[in-house]
């Protein structure tokens, strides 16, 4: 526009090396490059625009993505781009589309549930397109309770297939992502039945449509389940619904790894457990972690830099207004949420890791470290993807009016990510599987099992029992050791309180039902402390550039305290802090929050987003806010004409019947 950096004096004013920055967020300096280099690629190809998505109907919408979809490919293929350039890729085009499930699901779920067999003859086919595939385990009347599910998948010895089959309308499969207009094929979970005995759910690639005019097969009545909340957003997205008349598939088409029904019908399990059947949630939920972060930070860096350009009152002698991110109250509303997109991105990191460790470990049969994984991956999704919807929803009203505008980006971002709370696991439903592993484990500390992982801090449960914080000035509370302490003796005691209720029921399952609000605390109170403490770790590896270390240190104290205060409650009722304390917390808080106020613009220009990625003129790197909104409007369709379209018809018989009322 006018070529001015409108932010250049935030930019002036940080305090460390930016570049730096960069590297830390992105994870290593590849990681930075390639993503740089993508994202530019992407930002700078009008085939990959996105700005007319809000004024697009339901048809429009889809067939724009499928050529999004499609030309990605393309360029994907042209450019001879890696696994990971290519991931990069569709994630910078940022629009939800049926590959998101064909890489995020379709192809994980042949990998981790299929035998070496299976894989090599599925995988080929997945990884040139030459298939499309989705996840179909939901159905209209099951979704949490994956036990319930009724689709049945009965083997019939005389033709070595199963019969696939929808027994009920509550069996359709409902929700599954690309299934609605686009897959060929789906792993398809389905209660297996083999000689009148029912073996439970397990997963099976079926073909859907025709390879060569798209017709749904023989058997199968297949649509999308129709508009999504918000315009655009998911709607790019075709969720569908699917049911079966017995419809065959080969015997070999059942996913083999965890069982195996023979050619004579006998089923047999592998000496792998019966959980790995989940296990693509698992690895889904592990992604959805590192996904936060960027949808967080996303919203941050829109709320930050609109913070910097927006003044509202404190002019004195017609000098300029105050910048809006100058107001503490939104200071203590924005930087707790610029820390949690950084302590996302390091827990995300160290879930990957621990996703790749229980991974490598199930390949020589060592299952040990599955339900932690199991917890992590539930508990982190749970706590970090509500964290991130409603700080979504707060940055949208961090910028006041504006940020209502579909321009800012803020309403089709958060109408993308709120479904994260509910798909792969209902968050609530997620944190009593952490809740069960926490009560599992507390039961346990008498026996002499030492408790690993991120559970080893109950290894010191005595301690952590009755220990007082020694915090006694408000900077006592930078100390890793005062802030870990904190958070352990909190989530040791709520799970410890919770165990102790439960011995109050004669069933035990009664018991867990009926104190299910307290063992999802406890299970939140257990996730925020992985979190901290990630971060914290994070702090004790080599972190080069100027003053890098100091913004994070500070961005992790905010994180740390700001859940402190909010959950101030929990650390009072368990004896675990003093009022006192908690009040230091807040004068440390605060004193953080001027730390970090210099730096704010710099943190979020660390993230590297293009102004394409971003979507948002509010967050635009330039700041020229105001010529941008004004000059937008204009594009709107409704511009297109000065009188609208049905002044005749409906406003100008109103106007005139009221002249005509007006003169009797
Ligand atoms: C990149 C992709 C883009 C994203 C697009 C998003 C697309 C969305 C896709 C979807 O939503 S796909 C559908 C996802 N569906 C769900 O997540 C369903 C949620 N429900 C469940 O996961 C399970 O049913 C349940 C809630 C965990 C309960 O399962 P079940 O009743 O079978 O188990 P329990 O009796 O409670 O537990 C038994 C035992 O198993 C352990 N366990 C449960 N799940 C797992 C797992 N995933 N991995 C390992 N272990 C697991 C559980 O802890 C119990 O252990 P023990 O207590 O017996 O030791
Ligand atoms: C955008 C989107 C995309 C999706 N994509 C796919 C896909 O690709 N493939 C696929 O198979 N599925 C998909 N799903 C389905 C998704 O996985 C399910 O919707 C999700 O697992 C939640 O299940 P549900 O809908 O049955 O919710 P319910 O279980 O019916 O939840 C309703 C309410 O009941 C509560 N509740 C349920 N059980 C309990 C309990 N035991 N204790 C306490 N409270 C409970 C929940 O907390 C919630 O408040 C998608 C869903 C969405 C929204």
């Amino acid at each position: 526009m006018d070529g001015i950096d409108h932010l250049a004096d935030e930019r002036n004013k940080a305090q460390f090396d930016v570049d730096a920055m960069k590297i830390v967020w992105a994870g290593s300096r590849h990681a930075f490059e390639v993503s740089d280099r993508i994202s530019k690629l992407v930002a700078a190809d009008p085939g990959f625009r996105k700005d007319n998505r809000p004024m697009l109907g339901r048809n429009e919408l889809f067939k724009n993505t499928l050529r999004k979809a499609a030309y990605a490919w393309k360029r994907i293929i042209e450019l001879h781009l890696s696994e990971e350039e290519a991931a990069k890729l569709r994630f910078y085009v940022d629009e939800p589309a049926y590959t998101d499930l064909h890489w995020g699901m379709f192809v994980p779920a042949i990998k981790g549930q299929g035998t070496e067999e299976q894989q090599q003859k599925w995988l080929p086919l997945a990884y040139k397109m030459q298939i499309i595939g989705c996840y179909g385990q939901t159905e209209l009347g099951h979704g949490s309770n994956v036990q319930g599910l009724e689709t049945t998948a009965t083997f019939d010895p005389q033709t070595d297939e199963f019969v696939i089959h929808s027994p009920t309308l509550t069996s359709s499969k409902w929700w599954p992502g690309g299934l609605g207009k686009v897959s060929t094929h789906g792993v398809i979970y389905a209660r297996l039945i083999t000689d009148g005995r029912d073996h439970g759910v397990h997963g099976f690639i079926v073909q859907l449509r025709s390879l060569e005019d798209h017709s749904p097969l023989p058997g199968i009545t297949v649509g999308d389940i129709g508009m999504k909340f918000g315009n655009g957003a998911y709607n790019t997205m075709d969720n569908g619904v699917l049911r079966f008349d017995h419809v065959r598939i080969p015997r070999d088409q059942m996913l083999m790894r965890v069982s195996q029904v023979t050619r004579e019908g006998k089923y047999m399990q592998s000496d792998v457990p019966r959980q790995l059947v989940y296990g693509t949630m698992v690895y889904v939920r592990q992604t959805i972690v590192a996904d936060a972060s960027c949808a967080l930070s996303r919203a941050v860096c829109i709320a930050t830099r609109y913070s910097a350009v927006r003044r509202q009152f404190g002019s004195q002698d017609g000098g300029p207004e105050s910048q809006v991110i100058d107001y503490k109250t939104q200071q203590n509303r924005l930087f707790p949420l610029l820390a949690s997109a950084y302590a996302f991105r390091f827990v995300g990191e160290w879930l990957k890791w621990l996703y790749t460790d229980v991974t490598q470990r199930l390949q020589t049969n060592d299952f040990s470290t599955l339900p932690e994984a199991h917890a992590c991956t539930a508990g982190l999704k749970s706590v970090t993807t509500t964290a991130t919807a409603d700080g979504i929803e707060e940055c949208r009203k961090l910028c006041g009016g504006h940020g209502y505008l579909c321009t800012s980006g803020l309403p089709e971002l958060f109408a993308v990510y709120v479904p994260a709370c509910t798909y792969e696991g209902d968050n609530i439903v997620l944190l009593l599987q952490v809740a069960r592993f926490l009560m599992k484990t507390v039961s346990q500390l008498g026996s002499g099992k030492k408790p690993v992982g991120t559970t080893s801090y109950m290894g010191q449960i005595e301690h952590l029992m009755q220990c007082r914080s020694n915090v006694q000035r408000a900077e006592d509370w930078l100390k890793p050791s005062a802030i870990l302490e904190a958070f352990e003796s909190r989530a040791a005691r709520m799970s410890v309180a919770c165990a102790q209720n439960l011995t109050k029921f004669t069933n035990p399952e009664e018991g867990f039902a009926e104190l299910s609000a307290d063992l999802v605390e406890a299970a939140v109170a257990h996730c925020q402390l992985i979190i901290v403490s990630k971060f914290i770790e994070k702090l004790l590896q080599d972190i080069p550039g100027k003053g890098v270390r100091e913004q994070l240190e500070a961005l992790c104290n905010i994180y740390a305290l700001f859940l402190l205060h909010k959950h101030q409650g929990d650390f009072l009722s368990t004896g675990c802090i003093t009022a006192k304390q908690a009040s230091l917390a807040n004068d440390q808080l605060r004193s953080l929050y001027s730390q970090v106020r210099p730096n704010a613009i710099a943190l979020v220009d660390a993230f590297n987003y293009t102004d394409h990625f971003l979507g948002s003129i509010l967050g635009c790197y330039d700041g020229n806010v105001y010529p941008k909104l004004y000059e937008a409007a204009w594009k709107d369709p409704l511009n297109d004409s000065v009188v609208p379209e049905g002044y005749h018809e409906y406003i100008r018989p109103l106007l005139k019947q009221n002249l005509r009322t007006a003169r009797l």
